[in-house]
């Protein structure tokens, strides 16, 4: 791979003579390969994810809207796809993803939940893929030059107007700035009893919650809202545009802010007047990712757009309050400054890739936040510990015995 040019023979061993899908970055950089999933084209910020499993999951978390995946882990749809590892919330509906890009063909699916094969799922999700690229290269790439914007598209007669295409990618004006909540948040508010799924028994419903949660969506995952139900919140969800006045009407014991694509700066603009209302009614309120961000910049904090970002199911975190440290998943490509933080709001986790800031919470009062998923889905469950943590301050609130955060 070159800049500028189409990969050689020598560079892509698995690129047919023609290819049936292509990756064009914005600086003109053609990726050829083999089309997989729905054809025509889309462009997005490529960004790479080094879990190693869950490849539903991430491509239907709505955090990725306005993104094209690249796969680290060179195996990507063995295991076929299912109808319950999906995270948007409206099952049939968008992913959000732009496109995906794998090192290897799709093999025949082999697994006792697989209903569909990888590549026949991703086309009825309408998610543009690309296979047999040097996927290694890729994210050396983007380690090097930070994510770039591109356009991934897929043509079974291999017919690509590649200088549309490439003007196209270096046209698109990019995450920053974008507001994309409004795009995949829920268009009306509803409630959620479903708790997470068990081994030979599926997903659950909850019973007798106890305490009255508000999740605001800015394009929140299912697992999310189950963790929220199995600790026994009796959870409303409201779409992102909901005031301050709307969130408190429900007379919420606790307010969770969730994850959700796109620039917390620009989505703020009427999401953080939202919040501080919460913060000045005094209720608890825990925030994930998006959330994280948009709670920061609520309590005085700036974000930034970062270099790479993070994105995967394998990154280090430590608790800064305990000493511990957590495997957690993430999925963000900006973050908030620690330095912007004012005096009341204590740095509470840091990601041990980079130093960037994982984690706050505001002094004297019941409000925390995280910039990683501990909902995982996919990834390690060591985080769940924090959606008890909710609880408790909930629990506090009624003068009640704070629960194990251990389970
Ligand atoms: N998962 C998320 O909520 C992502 C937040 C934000 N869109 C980012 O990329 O940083």
């Amino acid at each position: 791979m070159t800049d500028g040019t189409s990969v050689t023979a020598e560079d892509a061993v698995w690129a047919e003579p023609v290819p049936t899908a292509v990756l064009i970055l914005a600086d003109g950089t053609v990726i050829e390969g083999r089309g997989i999933g729905a054809t025509g084209h889309a462009v997005g910020e490529v960004c790479f994810n080094t879990a190693m499993t869950g490849y539903q999951e991430i491509l239907t978390d709505p955090s990725y809207a306005g993104q094209i995946i690249t796969f680290t882990f060179p195996h990507i749809g063995n295991v076929g796809a299912n109808d319950e590892d999906i995270e948007t919330v409206n099952m049939a509906g968008a992913s959000g993803v732009r496109g995906c890009v794998i090192r290897t063909d799709i093999t025949d699916p082999s697994n006792y939940r697989a209903l569909r094969g990888f590549d026949a799922w991703l086309k009825a999700r309408g998610i543009i893929g690309i296979a047999g690229v040097d996927t290694r290269a890729l994210t050396a790439l983007i380690r090097e030059k930070g994510m770039p914007n591109a356009v991934i598209a897929h043509a079974p007669d291999g017919h690509f107007d590649r200088a549309a295409l490439s003007a196209e990618a270096a046209a698109w004006p990019g995450l920053e700035g974008m507001d994309l909540a409004k795009d995949v948040t829920t268009g009306q508010s509803f409630r959620w009893d479903e708790t997470p799924w068990r081994w030979n028994a599926g997903f659950g419903r909850q019973d007798a919650p106890r305490h009255k949660v508000v999740a605001v969506d800015y394009g929140i995952k299912r697992n999310i809202l189950r963790l929220l139900a199995e600790a026994g919140c009796e959870v409303t969800v409201l779409p992102a545009t909901a005031t301050g006045e709307e969130i408190l009407a429900h007379k919420p014991d606790g307010v969770f802010l969730s994850n959700g694509p796109g620039d917390p700066a620009a989505t703020g603009e009427y999401a953080v007047p939202a919040i501080k209302d919460v913060i000045a009614a005094d209720v608890p309120l825990f925030g994930i990712c998006l959330g994280h961000q948009m709670l920061g910049i609520a309590l005085g904090g700036e974000t930034r757009k970062m270099h790479q970002g993070h994105h995967g199911a394998n990154h280090p975190v430590k608790d800064l309050t305990t000493g511990k440290v957590e495997i957690t998943s993430m999925n963000h490509g900006f973050a908030v400054d620690s330095d912007t933080l004012p005096d009341s709001v204590e740095e509470t986790h840091v990601s041990l890739f980079d130093g960037s800031n994982a984690g706050l919470k505001v002094k004297d009062k019941p409000i925390f936040s995280v910039q990683y998923h501990p909902e995982a889905s996919p990834g390690p469950r060591d985080s769940h510990y924090l959606f008890t943590r909710f609880v408790n301050l909930m629990r506090e609130r009624k003068g009640e015995e704070p629960l194990s955060e251990q389970g």
